[in-house]
Parts: C-alpha cells; sequence; structure tokens
C-alpha cells in the first residue's frame, strides 16, 4: 500500500456505513458480484482474529518458537523461554480483550483494526476495497488516514430505522455473541454517539452516498448500482433505452 509521496498507485477505497443491521455485509456482497471489488468487514475480520486465536492458537505459536519448546526445551535459555510465555501471554490477551469489547459492542482500538484490514488488503492482490464497518469513530478514521494516507473515493451509508435494524438483527441467525438485545441496545448507542459523527464529518465534504436501507434487498441493491456505475456507462445505458 501506498504511503505519502510513493509513485505506486494508491488502492481505490469506499468506506460503508450504516448502524447494525443496516445491510452493509448484504449489500457489500452484490456489489463484489458485479463491481470486482474485494469486501473486507472489519467485524469479520476482528471475528477471525479470535477464532483463529482460539481454535488455531498453535500457528501463532509455533511462529514464536513453538517447535523448540516441543522439541523438549533442549537448549532453551531462560530468557528465551520468558519471552517466549509473555508472548503468548499477549496473544491470548488480546484475543480475549477483542472478544469482550465485541461483547460489550465497544469499538476495538484502531491498531489492531488497521493491521488487519492492512494486512487483508495485501493479500487480496486487488486495488478496490469495500471496507465495511470501519471508520466506526473518530479515531478510527484519523487513524486509517495517517496510517495508509488513503481517502476513501466515497462513503456508502446504509439509512435505516433502529427498530428495523433490531428486527433484522434478531433473526440474523449467524450465532453473533452479540446478536443479542442488551448488546444490541450498546451497540445503537455507540452507533449513534461514536459512528454517526464520521458519517457527518464526509458528508461535510461532500462524500456521502446516503441510501435509503429500509427497502427490500433487491431495491436498495438497485441504488447502490447506480453508485457504483461510471457516469458514462449510465449515458451509454440511457441512450441503448431511448434507441
Ligand atoms: N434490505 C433488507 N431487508 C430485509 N432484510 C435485510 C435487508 N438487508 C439485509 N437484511 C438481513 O438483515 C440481516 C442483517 O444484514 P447484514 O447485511 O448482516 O447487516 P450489517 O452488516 O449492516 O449488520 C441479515 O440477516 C440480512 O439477511
Ligand atoms: N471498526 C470496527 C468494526 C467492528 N468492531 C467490533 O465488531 C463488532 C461487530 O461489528 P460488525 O461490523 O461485524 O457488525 P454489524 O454492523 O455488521 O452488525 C462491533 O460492535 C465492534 O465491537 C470494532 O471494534 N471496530
Ligand atoms: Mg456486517
Amino acid at each position: 500500500m501506498g504511503t505519502a509521496g510513493d509513485s505506486e498507485k494508491k488502492p481505490t477505497v469506499v468506506f460503508v456505513l450504516g448502524g447494525p443491521g443496516s445491510g452493509k455485509g448484504t449489500q457489500c456482497a452484490n456489489i463484489v458480484e458485479h463491481f470486482g471489488y474485494t469486501h473486507l468487514s472489519a467485524g469479520d475480520l476482528l471475528r477471525a482474529e479470535i477464532k483463529s486465536g482460539s481454535e488455531n492458537g498453535n500457528t501463532k505459536w509455533e511462529c514464536l518458537g513453538l517447535p523448540l519448546l516441543k522439541a523438549g526445551g533442549v537448549g532453551i535459555h531462560s530468557y528465551q523461554a520468558l519471552s517466549f510465555f509473555i508472548g503468548i501471554g499477549c496473544i491470548l490477551h488480546l484475543i480475549t480483550m477483542i472478544q469482550n469489547m465485541i461483547k460489550e459492542g465497544k469499538i476495538v482500538p484502531s491498531e489492531v483494526t488497521i493491521k488487519l484490514l492492512q494486512k487483508a488488503m495485501q493479500d487480496s492482490g486487488n486495488d478496490k476495497f469495500l471496507i465495511d464497518g470501519f471508520p466506526r469513530n473518530e479515531e478510527n478514521r484519523a487513524a486509517f488516514e495517517a496510517v495508509t494516507k488513503i481517502e476513501p473515493a466515497f462513503v456508502l451509508f446504509f439509512d435505516c430505522p433502529e427498530e428495523e435494524m433490531e428486527r433484522r438483527i434478531l433473526s440474523r441467525n449467524q450465532g453473533r455473541e452479540d446478536d443479542n438485545i442488551e448488546t444490541i441496545r450498546k451497540r445503537f448507542k455507540v452507533f449513534l454517539e461514536s459512528s454517526l459523527p464520521v458519517v457527518e464529518y464526509y458528508d461535510s465534504k461532500g462524500k456521502v452516498r446516503k441510501v435509503d436501507a429500509a427497502k427490500p434487498i433487491d431495491e436498495v441493491f438497485e441504488v447502490v448500482k447506480a453508485i457504483f456505475t461510471p457516469k458514462d456507462e449510465k449515458v451509454k445505458q440511457h441512450r441503448c433505452a431511448i434507441l
């Protein structure tokens, strides 16, 4: 990824924002199919990190030198063993921290989320990204800009009433620990207090494309499609319709 002054071309980034249950993930899947973007959901990346930390921890431990310990500890000096266990402790502590914050509907510190996003961007091999559910607060926004020097092309904002979002989350059935009424209420509060100001910030820069997300999925996508269709393509389609 580029930094300021790099001659390499910066990737195109569209931030996809909206309240919990507004349909960000659903519409991103449609956009990927039609417009060749890579979809990166900050929440999905954090959940994957928890999963890989708790289920597949060995991989990470091995990176920290578990093969040495597995070999029976032969030749391990105490300071090596100590730093090894401190390393494991840090990873487990981080995983627990992410898990607890998600359960409480809180926003995980940017260093964690941005690292995951940057890695996913590099691994994708693509140069067009839908970043879903990020930035969720001012700290996310400022840190992403400072670290990556990337400005979003625009911000797709799904506007949906709270009652509808609540209905959708309660019937989402993805087994998420935060899809319960108690955490949902906390997430709505965080959305209003911390995430909406980010949308307002980009709105003041003329970057927000607001979509009525309360409509059925297909109707929402018609509006989304028009936003992503390049202007010259729209003129072509209009001409074809007339002729
Ligand atoms: N326009 C819509 N109308 C009705 N249900 C929807 C709509 N968009 C998404 N859903 C459903 O609502 C739930 C939440 O959608 P999701 O895409 O996960 O939202 P978000 O990522 O914003 O939390 C899912 O079960 C999804 O199938
Ligand atoms: N930028 C982000 C995005 C999500 N998260 C955490 O992940 C949770 C779920 O985010 P999500 O985007 O998957 O949730 P939905 O809006 O899709 O329902 C949030 O409530 C936060 O706890 C975060 O800390 N920082
Ligand atoms: Mg989502």
